[in-house]
C-alpha cells in the first residue's frame, strides 16, 4: 500500500543539498561546452584547415550549441524525483541525465528505463522501490517534497501516483499554454508513452484524461529512445492552428526540437488554403470513394486512340491504335506514377516511330534502288545494242545497288524524334504532364453532368463537388492534391536536369574557393559534395519543405476528426507505419470524421494495430463531468463516463436567455466569471456566427487587451471567445458556452457541445435561448443578471 504523509524540514534541508550539488556539476559543464565552443571557433578562424576545416567546425560548432541550450534547460525543473530501493541505493529522476566527472551517475533522465518505475511503482507491483519522493523546485530552491512509502500492507485509497504533487499541478491557474508533466505523469499514462514504436498505437480517452499530454511526452520518449527516429523526426498533427499554439511548448521545454507540428491543411507544401468547404463537400471530398474517383481520372488521361498520324520531317507517319494501347501498357506496368511512366509511353512511341521512319527509308531506297536498277538495265540493253559498235571495255552482268540505314543514322533518328516539337506535341496529347491542381479543376469542373467521372457517387454528391475553376482550395481539398500528387508523381528527368545543374553550379563554386584559399589536398568535387551535405536549414524545416519526407514516427491528435482520405495522405509521411494515434470518438465534430476506431482499423487491415484506453480526467472536476454525462449518453449510451482525478467542484449552472439579450447577458455573466476566477483564465464558446459580436461587446465591457478572438486568438488573455472547434483540445479555468441550441445543431452537433462543456478546469456555465434543452434539465437555474459585482 502506499502511505503519504508530510515530510520534515530535515528532507527538504538534505534535497536542497543534493540539488546545489546538480547545479554545481550543470555549472562546470556550461564552463567546459563554453570553453569547447570558443576553442572550435578560434581553431576555424585562422582557414588553417582549409574548407574541410570550417565545414567540421560548423558541425562541431552546432553540436556545442545544442549542448549549451540543453544545459539552460536545467534552470527550470532539473531534479524532481527519488526512488529508495530496499537495497538502501538512491536514483534521482529529472528531466536531463547527468553524471559526474568519473562518470557515475547523479541524475538519469525520465525516459531511462530505470525511471519508469519512478511513474509506475505501487505497493502492489512488486518492485522493490519502497519510497518515492516528489522533490517540488523554483529555480534552484527545493520548495516542498512529497513522499510515498510503498511497503506498508493496507489497501490503497486510489491509483494516483504523488497525488500532492499532482493535486497541485491540476489545480493551478492555467496560463494559456500547456506544459510538460514529467514530474506527475500517471502509470497508465507512463505505459503508453514507452510502448513499443513500431504499428500503429491508438490511445482513446474521454475529456481531459491526459492523451495530448501523454502523445507529446511519448514523441520525447521516443526521440531520446530511438536514433533512427530522431534522424528522421516526428510529425505532429493537430486540429488547428490555435490548438497547435497551445501544445508548442510543450516539447522544446523538453528538449526536443526534431519535431515538425502541423494541422492536416499545411502538409502540402506551397498550398495555401483560402476557402471554406460546405459541411457537404466537406463529406464527400473526404469519403475514400474519392480516392477511386481520382484514379479513375488519371487513368482516363492515359486512355488511347484508335491511331494517330504523326507529321515528321515532311512525312505523315501513322501509328496505329494497339501499338498506341501496347505502349501505354508498357508504361502503366513499371508501376511509375503517371508523370515518371511519360517518359516510358515516350520512349515506346519513339522506338515505334524510328521503326516506321527506317522502314519508310528503306522503302525510299528500295523504290530507288529499282528505279536506278531499272534505268541501269535500259542502259546496259542500249549499251549491249551498241556493243558490236563499242571497243570491248564494258565487261559484266550489269549493275547492283544495295544499303540499309546504318546504326549511326538511327541513333540520329531517334535523337531527332526526341527533339522534334511535332512528336512532342503528339506524345503530351495522348500521355499529357499533368499537375495535381489541373487534375482537380478538370475533374470538379465536369463531375456533376458526367457521372461516368464518379460512378459511385450519387447526383447529389457529384453536384456538391462542382465548383467554379480557379476558385481557391479548401481544406477538405488538401488530401485530394496530395492523393492527385501521388498518383502523378514528379517527372524525374526534370528533376534530374535541375540537381545537375545545381551539382554544376557548387563545383564551380568549390573551384573558386579552392582557387582563393591557394589550400592544396582536397578535391573541388571533394568539397562541393561537402558544401551539398551541408543544409543549414533545420531537420524540422527541411522536413516541413518536403512532400515526400519520411517521418520516423506520427502523432495524431483529435484523431477521431480526419476523414479516410486525410488518413491515406497522413499514413504516407510514415513509409515505417510506426503512429501513435490519441483521439475521443465521442467527441467528433468533423463531417468526414469517424465515431468508430474500428472502421479506422478495418480501413488498413494490413497495419499493426493497438489500442490503450486512458480513464481518469484530470483536467475537469467530477461535477463538470457529471453536468457533461447526459450529453455523452445522447451521443452513445454505452459509452464508460471517465472518472475525475478530482472529487466534487464548483457546481455547474444554466441561464435561460433569450436572441435578444444573449449579447448583454453573456457580457454581465463573463464579468462575474472572471471575479470568480481570480486572475483565472475564462473562455466563451460560441457558435461561429456570434463570436465577433460576442468579442466586441466583452473587449468594451471588460477592456480590449484582456479579450481575444478571431481566427487566431491570443489564449494567454484573460478572456478569450472562440468557436467549439477553435476550443478543441484546449482548457481554461472557467468556461461559459453560449447559445447552446445552435453550437448542439447540424449531424454532429452534440460532439461539438460535449467538447464545449469539458474544457473547464474548474467552473461552467451554460447559456441557453430557448426552453432548456434536454441535456441540460438537471443544471440548476441561475439568473441571467447576477447582480452587482462580487469582487471588494
Ligand atoms: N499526470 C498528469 N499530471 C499533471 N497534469 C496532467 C496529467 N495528466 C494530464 N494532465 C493535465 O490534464 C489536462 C488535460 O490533458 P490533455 O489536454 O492532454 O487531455 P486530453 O485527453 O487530450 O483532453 P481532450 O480530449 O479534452 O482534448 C492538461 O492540463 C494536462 O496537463
Amino acid at each position: 500500500m502506499t502511505r503519504r504523509g508530510s515530510v520534515p524540514d530535515a528532507a527538504i534541508r538534505l534535497e536542497q543539498q543534493y540539488l546545489d550539488g546538480l547545479y554545481a556539476r550543470v555549472e562546470e559543464l556550461r564552463e567546459e561546452t563554453e570553453a569547447a565552443l570558443a576553442a572550435t571557433n578560434r581553431a576555424g578562424a585562422d582557414g588553417a584547415d582549409g574548407p574541410r576545416g570550417l565545414v567540421d567546425r560548423d558541425a562541431q560548432a552546432s553540436r556545442l550549441s545544442e549542448r549549451r541550450a540543453n544545459l539552460d534547460r536545467a534552470e527550470h525543473g532539473l531534479c524532481f524525483g527519488r526512488l529508495d530501493r530496499r537495497d538502501g541505493s538512491a536514483t534521482y529522476i529529472g528531466r536531463m541525465g547527468l553524471r559526474d566527472a568519473d562518470l557515475n551517475p547523479l541524475l538519469v533522465d525520465w525516459r531511462a528505463p530505470v525511471a519508469s518505475d519512478f511513474y509506475t511503482a505501487t505497493a502492489a507491483s512488486g518492485t522493490d522501490v519502497q519510497r518515492r519522493r516528489h522533490i517540488r523546485t523554483q529555480g534552484r530552491t527545493v520548495v516542498g517534497v512529497n513522499d510515498e512509502l510503498l511497503d506498508l500492507d493496507r489497501a490503497p485509497d486510489n491509483d494516483l501516483v504523488g497525488e500532492g504533487a499532482l493535486m497541485e499541478a491540476l489545480t493551478a491557474h492555467r496560463t494559456g499554454r500547456m506544459g510538460e508533466i514529467v514530474a506527475t505523469l500517471q502509470g497508465e499514462q507512463d505505459e503508453v508513452i514507452r510502448a513499443d514504436a513500431d504499428g500503429i498505437l491508438v490511445v482513446q480517452g474521454g475529456p481531459g484524461t491526459g492523451k495530448t499530454a501523454v502523445a507529446l511526452h511519448r514523441a520525447a520518449y521516443l526521440l531520446y529512445t530511438y536514433p533512427r527516429i530522431a534522424e528522421q523526426g516526428v510529425l505532429v498533427v493537430g486540429p488547428s492552428p490555435v490548438f497547435l499554439a497551445y501544445i508548442e511548448q510543450v516539447l522544446p521545454s523538453l528538449g526536443e526540437t526534431q519535431v515538425v507540428l502541423a494541422t492536416p491543411d499545411t502538409l502540402l507544401p506551397g498550398t495555401a488554403v483560402t476557402r471554406a468547404e460546405s459541411p457537404d463537400a466537406a463529406r464527400v471530398k473526404g469519403d475514400i470513394t474519392m480516392a477511386g474517383v481520382l484514379g479513375s481520372a488519371v487513368r482516363a488521361r492515359q486512355e488511347m486512340p484508335d491511331g494517330v498520324d504523326v507529321t515528321f520531317a515532311g512525312d505523315v507517319l501513322r501509328v496505329a491504335g494497339p501499338v498506341l494501347v501496347d505502349a501505354a501498357e508498357r508504361a502503366r506496368r513499371t508501376g511509375l506514377a503517371h508523370n515518371p511512366a511519360r517518359r516510358v509511353f515516350a520512349e515506346g512511341l519513339w522506338s515505334h516511330l524510328t521503326e516506321l521512319v527506317r522502314d519508310r527509308d528503306r522503302q525510299l531506297l528500295e523504290d530507288t534502288e529499282k528505279g536506278f536498277e531499272k534505268e541501269l538495265r535500259s542502259a546496259d540493253a542500249a549499251i549491249a545494242r551498241q556493243a558490236d559498235q563499242l571497243p570491248s571495255a564494258v565487261e559484266g552482268g550489269g549493275t547492283e545497288v544495295t544499303g540499309t540505314a546504318g546504326e549511326h543514322e538511327v541513333t540520329h533518328v531517334r535523337r531527332e524524334l526526341e527533339q522534334d516539337p511535332i512528336v512532342a506535341a503528339v506524345v503530351d496529347g495522348l500521355w499529357p504532364a499533368l499537375t495535381p491542381e489541373g487534375l482537380l479543376e478538370d475533374l470538379f469542373g465536369q463531375v456533376a453532368d458526367r457521372p461516368e467521372l464518379a460512378p459511385d457517387l450519387s447526383a447529389a454528391d457529384r453536384r456538391a463537388l462542382a465548383r467554379a475553376s480557379g476558385a481557391g482550395w479548401s481544406a477538405a481539398d488538401v488530401p485530394l492534391l496530395d492523393e492527385a500528387a501521388e498518383l502523378l508523381g514528379v517527372d524525374d528527368t526534370l528533376a534530374d536536369a535541375r540537381l545537375d545543374a545545381r551539382r554544376r553550379e557548387e563545383l564551380r563554386y568549390a573551384q573558386r574557393v579552392l582557387a582563393a584559399s591557394g589550400v592544396q589536398g582536397v578535391s573541388a568535387e571533394d568539397l562541393a559534395q561537402r558544401f551539398a551535405e551541408r543544409d543549414s536549414r533545420s531537420l524540422a524545416e527541411r522536413a516541413s519543405a518536403d512532400r515526400t519526407w519520411a517521418y520516423g514516427h506520427l502523432i495524431v491528435d483529435e484523431a477521431q476528426e480526419l476523414s479516410p482520405m486525410q488518413w491515406r495522405m497522413l499514413l504516407r509521411r510514415v513509409p515505417s507505419g510506426s503512429l501513435t494515434v490519441v483521439g475521443d470518438v465521442h467527441q467528433t465534430a468533423a463531417a468526414a470524421g469517424t465515431t468508430s476506431w474500428d472502421t479506422l482499423v478495418a480501413a488498413h487491415p494490413r497495419r499493426r494495430w493497438r489500442r490503450v484506453d486512458l480513464s481518469v480526467s484530470y483536467r475537469t472536476p467530477q461535477a463538470v463531468l457529471d453536468a457533461a454525462a447526459p450529453v455523452l449518453r445522447a451521443l452513445d449510451p454505452q459509452a464508460p463516463a471517465p472518472v475525475a482525478a478530482r472529487e466534487g467542484g464548483e457546481a455547474p449552472w444554466r441561464v435561460a436567455s433569450t436572441p435578444g439579450t444573449v449579447t448583454a447577458d453573456v457580457v454581465d455573466l463573463a464579468r462575474t466569471e472572471v471575479a470568480a476566477l481570480d486572475g483565472g483564465h475564462l473562455a466563451v464558446i460560441a457558435p461561429a456566427g456570434r463570436v465577433t459580436e460576442l468579442g466586441g461587446a466583452l473587449a468594451a465591457a471588460l477592456g480590449g487587451t484582456g479579450v481575444s478572438f478571431g481566427v487566431d486568438p491570443d489564449l494567454t488573455a484573460e478572456v478569450v471567445v472562440l468557436t467549439p472547434e477553435q476550443a478543441k483540445g484546449l482548457e481554461f479555468d472557467g468556461v461559459l458556452v453560449a447559445d447552446v441550441e445552435e453550437v448542439a445543431s447540424g449531424p454532429r452537433g452534440l460532439g461539438a457541445l460535449y467538447v464545449a462543456m469539458t474544457r473547464p478546469t474548474t467552473r461552467l456555465g451554460m447559456i441557453h435561448l430557448g426552453p432548456v434543452p434536454d441535456v441540460l434539465a438537471d443544471l440548476p437555474l441561475r439568473s441571467p443578471a447576477p447582480g452587482p459585482d462580487p469582487t471588494p
